[in-house]
């Protein structure tokens, strides 16, 4: 590996220009945040605001050094404000070409991924990546940073940035909202899961318009928003078989947050890891640290190649600094012991013929929240799964329900994701058709929730307890969208797989194409929004 010196690192995608260096540690760090007057964060008056604060900062970072010393120039290059990382870009390639050394163009979130990782020293995390802008669930496999799930609609916290000032509350609002909520006793607000996937719209308008006192509106908000986060991470870990949690971005400064994610991997055995808070938000020395290991793997671009990328996303990066885990990480997948199979929120206990289901309760939600959603879920589940099954849907028949229950048919065979043939995905697409012909929604569709049966190979869905009843499009794509995630997420040959699914489900369903052109719509609204 060539020794690569000392790297100057620019961030500027939003709120905060900040330079550092990185030798073989954190050499200097120097930030300017901007803050809007009033209002939120106005992305030309940003840019203004890192124009003139830019001699200073690079300066304030390099004082005292010896800029001989320097061997490249990094800088964000998305995603971000447009302006901005315009105006960051400019710097960077002047002081390339003044130092004449190499220029590294850095994918932010990968660099939130990157310091993460360097500080806490762990190896191959979930990540959960909560920003302003950005709310993803992270995770390395086959030389990418994969999306396992993320923000239908705003990032969280834009979304508490967004209440806050509703609320007569400076920007940004999530330190205020978290002193406020530890003083509130929270109320309910909408919870909006789907697969891995989260949006955050519903509860930021229910808290707006709701009339309860401040405190108790913060402490609702952050006890849903963050269970929101907390579960599809969860559920991330058991899918990828990980088990560590790495928490990064801006809002990985909250203390309730930190805490429900560590109640979490404590009752999972998975070890959570976050990093010191100058290094959690935006920052220059995770630009610098991630473009001083792109450099020594030799991902550097030409100046007149360096244009920013304000969508640049997380899996567009090919990452060629770390080693490819090799085989899919399902390994560890679902702790199964004495017969009894743990998923992201239930126990699957074998009894003969039958299985039981049964919902844990979860030490990290508020215990109303907890019992409300393990109630809703076990009665949807039932009713739905027999609604399915009236539609020409294989599913276990269900035999008993209790208040956190259910008794089923066994079934045996192999989840669809250790059996991903073309044949088997052309068939989960057929049968995905006859159910949302059916206007049903399963809104947890992933590979682990197919069971291709022991001996005559039919597809049986499982697990609806996210599921609901919609004839919208909309829900139909965010159904299809969750089942190309998991593709994506973890086979390599996911477009051939994407193709048969697409196949099977115009044999059932004629409002096929609508669906899967909404799909396509669903995922470029995934890139990053202004
Ligand atoms: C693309 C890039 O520009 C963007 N960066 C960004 O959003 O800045 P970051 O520093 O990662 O996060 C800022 C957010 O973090 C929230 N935040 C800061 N402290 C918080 C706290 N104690 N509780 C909750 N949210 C907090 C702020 O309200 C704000 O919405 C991103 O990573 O998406
Ligand atoms: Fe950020």
């Amino acid at each position: 590996m060539p020794e690569s010196g000392q790297i100057l690192g620019i961030e500027g995608t939003a709120w905060n220009l900040s330079a550092a260096l990185f030798g073989e540690d954190v050499i200097s760090l120097f930030s300017r945040p901007y803050s809007p007057p009033s209002g939120g964060i106005h992305p030309r008056e940003a840019s203004q605001h890192h124009a003139s604060a830019m001699k200073e900062v690079i300066e304030k970072a390099l004082l005292g050094q010896d800029i001989h010393k320097i061997k490249g120039i990094a800088f964000s290059r998305g995603p971000g404000l447009g302006p901005c990382l315009r105006t960051v870009g400019t710097a960077a390639r002047s002081l390339a070409l003044a130092l004449d050394v190499p220029l590294i163009g850095v994918n932010h979130c990968v660099a939130h991924v990157e310091i993460g990782r360097w500080q806490c020293g762990c190896d191959d995390p979930v990540v959960l990546y909560a920003s302003g802008a950005n709310t993803q669930v992270l995770g390395f496999l086959k030389s990418r940073y994969r999306i396992f799930g993320e923000t239908l609609d705003i990032g969280l916290g834009n979304c508490l940035d967004k209440f806050a000032r509703s609320k007569g509350m400076p920007h940004p609002g999530g330190p205020l909202i978290e002193k406020l909520a530890s003083e509130g006793d929270p109320v309910e607000l909408p919870y909006t899961v789907k697969g891995m996937d989260l949006a955050f719209s519903g509860i930021m308008s229910a808290a707006k318009d709701c009339k309860a006192p401040l405190e108790d509106v913060c402490a609702g908000f952050q006890e849903t928003a963050f269970a929101m986060c907390v579960e599809v991470t969860e559920r991330a870990l058991a899918h990828s078989g990980k088990d560590e949690v790495l928490l990064v971005g801006g809002v990985g400064a909250n203390s309730r947050l930190r805490e429900m994610l560590g109640e979490m991997c404590d009752e999972r055995g998975a070890t959570f890891y976050v990093p010191e808070k100058k290094y959690i938000g935006d920052n220059g020395a995770m630009i610098a640290l991630t473009g001083k290991i792109m450099l020594e793997a030799g991902q550097t671009i030409p100046v007149f190649d360096s244009a920013v990328n304000p969508g640049y996303r997380s899996d567009d990066v090919e990452v060629f600094w770390r080693n490819d885990t090799g085989d899919l990480p399902y390994a560890r997948a679902n702790l199964i012991e004495n017969g009894q199979a743990r998923g992201a929120e239930a126990v699957v206990t074998t009894l003969g013929d039958n299985v039981v289901k049964k919902r844990l309760s979860k030490r990290y939600r508020n215990p109303s929240l907890d019992k409300r959603l393990i109630a809703e879920r076990t009665r949807a589940e039932a009713r739905l799964i027999s609604m399915a099954r009236r539609c020409g849907v294989p599913t276990p028949i269900v035999r008993d329900v209790t208040a956190d229950s259910l008794v089923m048919e066994n079934i045996s065979g192999n989840m669809l994701k250790l059996e991903l043939t073309c044949g088997n995905v052309l068939a989960a697409g057929e049968m995905v058709g006859r159910l949302h012909c059916g206007g049903i929604i399963h809104g947890d569709l992933t590979t682990s929730n197919i069971i291709v049966r022991e001996g005559s190979g039919q597809c049986v869905l499982i697990d609806f307890g996210l599921s609901y009843i919609s004839s919208e499009i909309e829900s139909r794509g965010v159904d299809v969208h969750v089942f190309f995630q998991t593709l994506e997420s973890t086979a390599p040959d996911h477009g051939k797989l994407r193709d048969s699914f697409c196949e099977g489900y115009r044999n059932t369903f004629e409002c096929a194409d609508q669906v899967l052109e909404r799909v396509e719509e669903i995922r470029a609204r995934g890139r990053y929004l202004h």
